[in-house]
């Protein structure tokens, strides 16, 4: 039973987007209603879902040897883990996760020192308490179970300190966001021993490359084109690529193959310039891993 990786996946707003980031990476998660072990189809990995505000003590204590938390709660557990790599991404977007300091929109608050006394309610009560402490504000600090915005547009609380994405949420509950306080993203996290034994240290880098791949790949795209000798020059100075556009020469010819990896996004402004410069033949294609 040695090759076998215990591998946790984070139960909750994490858990779909990482779900499908697996997938793209190679691997199908299976989720069941109500079960909490999803199937995969790698006999080596053993899948759990796990809230991530337990996650790193799971992977802390050894019940799993690896798994993807929100940084935020790896923190805030002082979780005693080696952190193998970030990626960015979150609910619904592929950026990080923001907790901030949200008052009403009608609240005198402007900036963290204007709620000396006041009452803060929050999930994050250890990183919440701090924030304060280190700049020497006193405030009392509840944790919340939940549905915090609702308890400052209550009167609960002054203020709140929560996670936001969209920001649809505090739009929605009519609260104003007065400073940011962390950033977060997701982190593969594992156990010290799990670290130290060369085949599952082995299976954690190849889950993390592949991820880290996936995540890499999005927004970029291949593109592939003939141009004659004589115009290469011209052309590689305005083609973007990761390092050095690849020039290889079609057979028995005086004209070359040109293939460059770039943003989406610039495709659109690169292609009439290379039609213009002399390329032909231009082909686009997409990218499913970057390494
Ligand atoms: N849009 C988001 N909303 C909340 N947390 C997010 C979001 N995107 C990323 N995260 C990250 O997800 C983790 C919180 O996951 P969790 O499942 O507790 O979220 P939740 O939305 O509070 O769950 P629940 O629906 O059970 O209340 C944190 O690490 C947080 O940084
Ligand atoms: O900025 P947004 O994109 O709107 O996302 C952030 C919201 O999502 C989460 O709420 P959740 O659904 O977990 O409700 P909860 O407060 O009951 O945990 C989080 O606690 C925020 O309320
Ligand atoms: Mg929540």
């Amino acid at each position: 039973m040695s090759n076998l990786l215990n591998l946790g996946i984070p139960k909750g707003s994490l858990e779909n987007a990482t779900v499908d980031l697996f997938k793209k990476a190679g691997w199908q998660i299976s989720i069941s209603s109500r079960s909490y072990f999803p199937g995969v189809d790698d006999d080596e990995l053993n899948c759990k879902l796990i809230r991530p505000q337990e996650m790193g003590k799971y992977v802390e204590r050894g019940t799993i040897d690896a798994g993807i938390a929100g940084r935020d709660w790896v923190r805030e557990n002082d979780s005693d883990v080696v952190e193998v790599c970030e990626m960015v991404y979150s609910k619904v977007s592929r950026r990080p996760a923001r907790w901030v300091l949200v008052v009403t929109k009608d609240s005198p608050v402007q900036k963290p020192e204007d709620l000396h006394g006041a009452t803060i309610s929050t999930e994050l009560v250890g990183f919440t308490k701090r924030y304060f402490a280190e700049r020497n504000i006193p405030v009392n600090v509840e944790f919340s179970w939940g549905a915090t915005e609702a308890k400052v547009v209550d009167g609960l609380c002054d203020a709140i300190v929560e996670v936001t994405e969209t920001g649809s949420t505090i739009k929605a509950n009519g609260l104003r966001i007065v400073c940011d306080l962390m950033e977060s993203v997701p982190v593969l996290i594992a156990n010290k021993a799990a670290w130290a034994d060369p085949w599952k240290r082995q299976k954690i880098e190849s889950i993390a490359t592949l991820l880290k791949a996936s995540l890499a790949a999005e927004g970029m795209v291949g593109l592939k084109m003939n141009a004659p000798n004589d115009k290469v020059e011209a052309i590689t100075q305005i083609l973007p690529s990761l390092n050095h556009p690849t020039v290889a020469h079609l057979y028995k010819s005086d004209w070359v193959s040109i293939e460059s990896i770039l943003h989406e996004k610039e495709v659109r402004r690169i292609v009439p310039e290379l039609i213009r410069l002399g390329a032909q033949g231009i082909i686009e294609y997409s990218l499913n891993k970057v390494l």
